[in-house]
């Protein structure tokens, strides 16, 4: 690894931290766009419970929830506050049906165990997981903003003994051979290169331990990256792979996927959703289009490590 530069606040307990240099100028990009990073479709969505998201939705929308009678589009004006109240808790309750959606998939887990989220961002899905099975959860960002962030929801949920975000690369990540019982990445696979990445998950993970991951990948059947991928690319400078791809740097380290579902279908509605709300970015239209298109899908993979 290389040497320490920093120290900052991201350590559980409040010391001290050593923030390792990022192991490449891209790594050091992607770790300032995310300590930069205040959106408030972000924010406004995680301060509805406490739980704070960087993934997109999956689900029905609840039109009885939202108050328009079952109407896909809203009655009311953007400006209607109670109206806007409502549809921002409507999509971070598909945001966190997603991240239950991943932890479905990672079977049973004992309480003794660790599990490893890989691209952590600001904790959410970690603070779930560790809600369900009592576990140990170990989380791993490039931002230290991102990790400070983490670790101080966990210390107000009083589970900071178990929940902790670390400032690294999910390449070379600080867990034993074999220490995890499962592990995920939940968006954020389209920053590394995947044969690195399992291989490095294959490394931690223990034999007979699971492996999921939820993602956007372009469709080999469309040829090519779509227009609209390339403009997901330069939205957030990362690097979308094919499902091809996925299925390959697996098979090639001992992870063997038991499910391939298409989730497409299922975070539609929640595009479609978003794209009628305030806090639209402008990226709505590109993930909208190239679903419809067929040349994105929006892909949960599950995998045995054998
Ligand atoms: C879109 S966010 C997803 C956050 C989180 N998984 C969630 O569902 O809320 C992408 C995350 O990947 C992290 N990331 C990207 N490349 C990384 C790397 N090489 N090592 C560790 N984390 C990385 C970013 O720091 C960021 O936290
Ligand atoms: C499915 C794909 C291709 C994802 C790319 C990674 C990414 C940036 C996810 C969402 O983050 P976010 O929640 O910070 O984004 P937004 O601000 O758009 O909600
Ligand atoms: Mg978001």
């Amino acid at each position: 690894m290389t040497s320490p530069e920093l120290t900052r606040d991201a350590a559980p307990a409040g010391a001290a931290a050593v923030i390792p240099a990022p192991a490449t100028p891209y790594q050091g990009d992607i770790a300032r766009y995310w300590d930069g990073e205040a959106r408030p479709v972000n924010l406004r969505l995680g301060d509805v419970d406490g739980l704070y998201h960087h993934h997109y939705g999956v689900g029905a929308v609840d039109h009885a929830a939202l108050g328009n009678g079952g109407n896909s589009g809203h009655s009311g004006d953007a400006s209607d506050s109670a109206y806007e109240k409502r549809l921002i808790a409507e999509l971070h309750r598909l945001e966190s049906a997603q991240a239950e959606l991943l932890l479905d998939h990672l079977g049973p887990v004992g309480r003794d165990a660790t599990l490893v989220d890989a691209g952590c961002g600001r904790g959410g899905s970690m603070v779930m997981a560790h809600q369900r099975f009592g576990c140990t959860v170990e989380g791993v960002t490039l931002s230290s903003g991102q990790a400070d962030f983490a670790n101080r929801r966990a210390r107000e949920l009083g589970i900071d003994e178990h929940v902790r975000a670390r400032v690294c690369n999910m390449l070379d990540m600080p867990f034993e051979t074999g220490q995890a019982m499962g592990s995920w990445n939940n968006e954020s696979s389209m920053y590394v290169d995947l044969h690195d990445l399992f291989a490095e998950h294959s490394r931690v993970l223990a034999t007979g331990g699971r492996y999921v991951t939820i993602t956007g990948c372009w469709n080999p059947r469309y040829g090519q990256p779509s227009k609209w991928v390339s403009q997901i690319n330069a939205h957030f400078e990362c690097n979308i792979h094919s499902r091809r791809e996925y299925l390959r740097a697996m098979a090639d380290n001992r992870l063997v996927p038991h499910a391939v579902i298409d989730l497409t279908p299922a975070t539609l509605p929640y595009w479609e959703l978003r794209a009628t709300s305030s806090l639209v970015t402008g990226i709505e239209e590109a993930f909208i289009n190239s679903y419809r298109d067929g040349s994105f899908q929006y892909l949960l993979i599950a995998a045995d490590r054998v």
